[in-house]
């Protein structure tokens, strides 16, 4: 046979299996509608391993192969079965009662920051809410507690930065207080070698900045030959520099934490790469969703077997949703399991993504809705 007599052989059994697939979708109607009369939950696991491990029987070689294909049937099944029966009544709940807020304000209330004046966070916190305060604290967990303890709506913390990658330390605590996610604000940050004036660059022995701000300059420090020195906030280590009695250290910071400090500024820029751009987040104990919520954060756990993962990623494509970003975090219970966070791009407005969510979080042992969310630059 040619190419050509093959594909045709290819369209026919197609045109084979539509019909039966539609057949089968059918009657996973019906057994919703039994469902529903009968209380009983869509997701039955059991059933699905049979059915699959029939499946592998009868298929010999391809018996893996032909597994995954009925897992993506019985995916839409379910999911035809979400819509009719609805479920998630409790992420339904929360995402209607939810306040929706244009342009979110703190009506000049405090926000919370980690670090000390001149701090990256606060620039974000002052770009987001240019009428609030801001209250600095020593510790990121401060942060979530300042919020827990209602001293602040609003907290703003780093998630990520474009040359050095994730904060997990922020991703651990967003685990721990599940706090809701209302808003985020990308930073342009350009880094600076400061010290005190007086200080020459070829004097300058040891570097002080936060972990990330030395990563994300670590071509500049190794060309130079400069030992970086870890400290909490690159603000903080400014302030350190300018009231140090050394005369061989230098801070890394922003433009405007050196001029708070009376630091002298000796490079501009000094970052691996010019475009470095760091992601903050607000968080908040109260669930908010701004009218132009764009971005949708979860946390989900899925269990220990082949293919797990892939089968919820497959959701999100399954309802043409854009997953933006995917980080997994250990449960820290010494068994190596996971919690996946994930941003997709989506709003809980939309019938479709709002049923899948509900969806998740009645299928997946462990869900949490963090937030739908606009996300400022
Ligand atoms: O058998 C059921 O309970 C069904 O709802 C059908 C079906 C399937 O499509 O085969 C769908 C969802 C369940 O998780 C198990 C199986």
């Amino acid at each position: 046979m040619d190419l050509l007599e093959l594909r045709n052989e290819i369209d026919k059994l197609d045109d084979e299996l539509i019909p039966l697939l539609l057949k089968r979708m059918d009657i996973s109607r019906q057994v919703a509608e039994y469902k529903v009369q009968n209380g009983i939950p869509v997701l039955n696991e059991q059933r699905e391993l049979e059915i699959l491990e029939d499946v592998a029987s009868k298929c010999g070689e391809q018996g893996e192969v032909i597994k995954t294909v009925f897992s993506a049937i019985m995916d839409a099944s379910r999911a035809l079965q979400h819509k009719i029966i609805g479920g998630g009544e409790e992420l339904r709940n929360l995402i209607s009662n939810a306040k929706c807020e244009k342009n979110l304000t703190a009506n000049g209330e405090p926000i919370a920051c980690q670090g000390v004046q001149g701090a990256y966070s606060g620039e974000a916190a002052k770009a987001l809410f240019p009428d609030s305060p801001i209250d600095f604290h020593k510790q990121f967990e401060d942060v979530f507690e300042a919020v827990n303890q209602n001293k602040a709506r609003f907290g703003i913390i780093p998630v990520e930065n474009s040359t050095a990658g994730s904060v997990h330390e922020s991703y651990d605590l967003i685990m721990k207080y599940k706090f809701f996610i209302v808003g985020a604000y990308d930073l342009r940050v350009d880094h600076c070698l400061c010290a005190k004036p007086g200080v020459k660059f070829e004097d300058i022995e040891n570097v002080y900045s936060h972990t990330q701000a030395l990563s994300q300059c670590n071509i500049f420090l190794k060309n130079f030959d400069f030992t970086g020195i870890t400290f909490s906030n690159t603000a903080a280590a400014a302030k350190f520099v300018s009231e140090s009695e050394k005369n061989n250290i230098a801070a890394i910071c922003s433009e405007s934490a050196a001029k708070k400090y009376g630091l002298k500024i000796i490079r501009k820029g000094i970052q691996n790469v010019t475009n470095n751009t760091t992601r903050f987040i607000v968080i908040s104990k109260e669930l908010v969703i701004d009218e132009d919520a764009e971005k949708i954060s979860l946390i989900f756990s899925a269990p220990h077997r082949t293919g797990s993962l892939y089968r919820v990623l497959g959701r999100f494509s399954m309802t043409g949703l854009n997953l933006t970003k995917l980080e997994s975090r250990p449960v820290a219970n010494g068994r190596f399991d996971y919690y996946f966070y994930v941003d997709i791009l989506g709003s809980v407005r939309d019938e479709q993504t709002l049923d899948l969510l509900c969806a998740l979080s009645d299928e997946l042992p462990e869900f949490s809705f963090l937030g739908n969310y606009y996300e400022g630059k």
